[in-house]
């Protein structure tokens, strides 16, 4: 479904990102692992099309009987609006720091991108609230909850469109132990029962391995800090 080979992108003098190979297919998860500062929230921003690469030979996304989009002419474009609307249409992000609106209700937040994309799903912000143990505070504003409520909301917002591509970044990172198996499990049954892909970025190797999703290293070395991620090396 999405597929990247060679894309790179300096984020000062001495650090590079490089993506040699990545590809995620419908129905699979994986997890991208690595040393804090080695470029896993740049690769997921990258691959949400949030960050412009420098260079990408191919960064394309596939979904069922679309044609294939290619998001490396869209930013060689320029295509702010065309990135936009495959964003909007198919994509999930949960953001490490969770990135409710504050003004918002946590419901509200959970149905942003449906009001958005003009759909109405009646049910659907009660349904993924109830699923991720937020029941009755659907009211509050995201200050009025703990961080692990709001990382919560975070997700299910990020579910909420039923999304082909589900990113998250450091979903767990925020809970305990038993809040974190839980969210997890949620967040890759959600993913399998869409036959949407996943891709995720955690310090816990061992949650991901536990919740059968294939490791991604990305690895600093070398005197500039250059960075790979090459899923060859999966285990
Ligand atoms: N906005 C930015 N501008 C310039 N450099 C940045 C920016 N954000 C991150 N970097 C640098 O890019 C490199 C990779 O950072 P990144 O946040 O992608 O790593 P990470 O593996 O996700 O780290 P962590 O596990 O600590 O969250 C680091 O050297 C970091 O200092």
């Amino acid at each position: 479904m999405l597929t990247l080979d060679d894309v790179a992108l300096r984020r000062d003098a001495s650090f590079e990102l490089v993506v040699r190979h990545f590809a995620v297919a419908p129905g699979e998860a994986v997890a991208i692992v690595g040393q804090s500062g080695s470029g896993k929230s740049t690769c997921l921003d990258i691959m949400a099309g949030i960050l412009k690469p420098d260079r990408a030979q191919r960064f394309t996304f596939h979904h069922a009987e679309d044609a294939p989009i290619s998001l490396a002419d869209l930013w060689q474009r320029h295509d702010r609006g065309g990135l936009r609307n495959w964003r909007a249409r198919h994509l999930g992000y949960v953001l490490q720091t969770g990135g409710l609106v504050p003004f918002l209700s946590l419901a509200d937040n959970v149905g942003l991108p449906l009001r958005l994309l003009g759909r109405r799903e009646p049910g659907r912000v009660q349904e993924l609230l109830q699923a991720l143990g937020l029941d009755g505070l659907g009211r509050r504003k995201p200050r009025h909850v703990s961080i692990g409520q709001r990382q919560r909301a975070a997700l299910a917002r990020a579910l909420a469109a039923r999304p082909a591509l589900l990113l998250a970044d450091e979903p767990t990172a925020s809970l305990d132990r038993d809040s974190a198996e839980t969210v997890m499990g949620l967040l890759t049954s959600a993913a399998r029962r869409e036959n949407a892909a996943l891709v995720m970025v955690t310090h816990d190797r061992d949650l991901a391995v536990r919740h059968g999703l294939r490791i991604a290293t990305c690895a600093s070395g070398g005197a500039l800090g250059l960075s790979v991620l090459d899923d060859r090396e999966t285990n």
